[in-house]
């Protein structure tokens, strides 16, 4: 448990930082406890007036600001802050900001993939191991009390040995790779570049990860150059016994076209946590057993919440005092 101590004694609220809350939702609402004693904070949610108004009038003061989960933050949102030097996204992925922006006024960005990786990794191989050894199927006939009146032969896929590929190599690939190497899994990866000291050998394409790999895992931030990185030719390269798992974002695959892939057979099957136009998930899904759904939730568990609210505090303590951030995401 993180000793939030006050390590400064501020008289009132004029002697401390400013920092501005984007829109927190209620499973983040220790952290308003958590900062309150060592910032100044603004919430437009506890103002009356509208949120562009209330930006309007402090904008001048603020030189940070949490950005929480995925609430967009527009070139128009940033432009009524002009002082605004930090953000401190409560996220893994930063594709609901606006990154150009945030480049060009070299405004500093941190992200919480340090404080998710090892749940979000946990999550992905969960799913992994559910779409091989069908598990929820199981689950499912049991509880529709199928078991005393018929027997369940269908066969899974052992998961132990397989060739992984891993796309996107950050804290949560990693964390991935780690996991599965103890299963005996071959692990490859793509990323933007290669890692050096990292023990899996590197695709510089995801078309030949494909080709090599049983299943690929999708861990990498959607940009412009990773939206539909995983397109019909990639999916083909999987082949019909591969297996597609996503813990990164929806718009990384073609959506309609692994839906008709895995309607068709042309690929094994899939463990989706995002989807393309959350909260609407394909429904033609709903009827396949190869395919394990999850509702944008694989960083959920009260210890990752707890790790990023200690990040967060931890980022804009070390701002304040010009200290090395920690999570710094590169914009590029
Ligand atoms: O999806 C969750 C995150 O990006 O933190």
């Amino acid at each position: 448990m993180a000793s939030y101590a006050n390590q400064e004694c501020f008289q009132s609220n004029d002697d401390l930082p400013i920092v501005l809350l984007h829109r927190l939702p209620s499973f983040n609402s220790p952290l308003k406890d958590i900062l309150q004693p060592h910032f100044h904070l603004l919430d437009p949610a506890d103002s009356p007036e509208p949120a562009s108004s209330f930006l309007s009038c402090h904008a001048k003061s603020v030189r940070a600001l949490i950005c929480v989960y995925n609430t967009p933050l527009s070139a128009a949102t940033l432009n009524l802050l002009p002082s605004l030097e930090l953000i401190v996204a409560a996220s893994a992925g930063v594709d609901h900001i606006d990154l150009e922006e945030c480049r060009c006024r070299g405004i500093i960005m941190t992200n919480a993939s340090t404080a998710f990786a090892e749940d979000a990794a946990d999550h992905a191989v969960a799913l992994l191991i559910d779409v091989c050894r069908r598990i929820s199927t199981a689950d499912r006939f049991v509880r529709a009390g199928l078991w005393p009146v018929k027997r369940d032969c269908s066969l899974g896929f052992k998961m132990g040995r397989k060739r992984v590929g891993i796309v996107g190599l950050g804290r949560i690939g990693f964390e991935v790779g780690k996991r599965l190497e103890a299963f005996g899994c071959s692990i490859a990866y793509n990323s933007r570049k290669k890692k050096p000291s990292v023990p899996f050998s590197y695709h510089a394409n995801v078309l030949d990860l494909a080709e090599d790999s049983d299943a690929l895992i999708l861990c990498c931030s959607l940009t412009e150059q990773t939206r539909h990185i995983i397109n019909k030719d990639v999916l083909e390269a999987l082949g019909k016994e591969g297996v597609i798992i996503n813990v990164g974002r929806g718009a990384l695959i073609d959506e309609k076209v692994l839906v008709q892939f895995l309607l068709r057979g042309v690929i094994g099957g899939a463990g989706l946590d995002v989807f393309e136009n959350e909260p609407d998930v394909p429904r033609e899904l709903f009827e396949l057993d190869n395919v394990v759904l999850s509702p944008h939730r694989a960083i959920f568990t009260s210890e990752s919440l707890e790790a990023l609210h200690e990040l967060v505090f931890t980022n804009l303590k070390a701002f304040f005092s010009n200290k090395p951030l920690q999570s710094v995401f590169q914009i590029e």
